[in-house]
């Protein structure tokens, strides 16, 4: 009777580990049903589109590569996310990404080439050329393979970051260069709103989207003075314009504390009709008189804690750049962004 019960009770946790196991991952089947399409399409219509032989080809290899990458990415997700794992065998994986990456985009160069020069000239249907007396060769190409490849291609998405202050962008296209090959960016003047860091970003990241027409990423930075629970907080744009970094450090004269946290929240947001996903990232640290270039904003005033969480050596103005972008507010926000745009690579390739 209780190995019944148990055989039972086993029966019934294996079922929602399946279930929990299969909604988890539904996504790669919705993401690999476009380039599988693209196999099946190619194959059927291989001969028919005479106006450019390459075109099916095109659509039938790409599919491959595309599906063998996002199989890597998913394995890698599934087996290896526990850092036990991190051995020699995702080093050979993260190799053949960056090979399937390269590849992929010769592949989309040459698709883009195959596929363009003939847009204005395309026809598809045979009998009308015939009885024009045109050449198939010179014009023709099966209607369902053509769109395919046009809007296969046309489809690529390129995430906009928008701001009006460069230091960020700086930062940002170091910190993200690998990750998100093809982040433009914007200088667009946005409100500064009110309100809490995160609902802050997230007015940002919809008024850019409706402007850009597109999926953006924004961000928005503050810098909370642990004293004064947490203000100027979103609002040290102002508190620096006006005071400095002198009258920064006067703010805190009264007080023994002089610890503070810089925090950037970014915002995701993947067109007008979406809602932002926000990720937010700290940094713990001092407010100290300032020290080092006068380059970027509050950066002289700012001396982050180090990894024992005790008062560290330099401000973010003395630091080499480098060193910044791997302990910022900033760097710790974009881990998040970029482990997002790990599992949504529709951005991405
Ligand atoms: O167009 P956006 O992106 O909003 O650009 P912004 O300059 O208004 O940027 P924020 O509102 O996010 O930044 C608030 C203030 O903090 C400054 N700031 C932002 N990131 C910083 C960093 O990493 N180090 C020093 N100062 C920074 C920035 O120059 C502003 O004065
Ligand atoms: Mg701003």
């Amino acid at each position: 009777m209780n190995a019944i019960k148990l055989e039972m009770n086993n029966k019934q946790t294996n079922d929602i580990i399946c279930k929990s196991f299969c909604l988890k991952n539904i996504w790669i089947l919705f993401i690999i049903i476009l380039p599988l399409s693209g196999i099946i399409i190619g194959f059927i219509f291989r001969n028919d589109c005479p106006l450019e032989k390459y075109i099916p080809l095109w659509e039938i290899i790409n599919g491959f590569i595309t599906i063998i990458f996002l199989l890597l990415i998913f394995i890698t997700k599934q087996f290896f996310h526990e850092i036990q794992y991190r051995n020699w065998s995702i080093f050979i994986i993260d190799q053949l990404k960056i090979l399937l990456i390269f590849f992929l985009f010769l592949w989309f160069i040459c698709g883009n080439i195959w596929v363009y020069k003939y847009y204005r000239i395309v026809k598809y249907d045979k009998q009308i050329l015939l009885s024009n007396k045109k050449t198939i060769e010179n014009f023709y190409c099966n209607k369902i393979v053509y769109l395919y490849a046009f809007c296969y291609l046309s489809r690529k998405m390129v995430v906009t970051y928008v701001t009006g202050n460069k230091n960020k962008l700086v930062e940002v296209q170091a910190i993200l260069a690998d990750a998100l090959p093809n982040l433009r960016s914007q200088d667009l003047d946005l409100p500064e709103y009110q309100g809490e860091p995160e609902q802050i970003t997230k007015g940002k990241a919809i008024l850019a989207a409706q402007r850009i027409n597109g999926p953006i990423l924004v961000e928005d930075t503050s810098l909370h003075f642990n004293a004064l629970h947490g203000l100027p907080g979103p609002y040290i744009k102002w508190f620096l314009d006006k005071l400095g970094h002198d009258g920064l450090n006067k703010l805190l004269a009264a007080y023994d504390d002089k610890t503070a946290y810089a925090q950037c929240v970014f915002a995701f947001c993947a067109g007008p009709s979406h809602q932002p996903i926000t990720f937010t990232g700290r940094c713990p640290g001092r407010i100290v008189p300032a020290r080092g270039p006068n380059t970027f904003g509050w950066d002289p005033i700012f001396q982050p804690d180090n990894e024992q969480g005790q008062a560290g050596e330099k401000t973010f103005a003395e630091m080499d750049k480098t060193i910044k972008n791997q302990i910022s507010h900033r760097s710790r926000s974009l881990q998040l962004v970029k482990d997002y745009f790990d599992k949504h690579p529709e951005y991405v390739s």
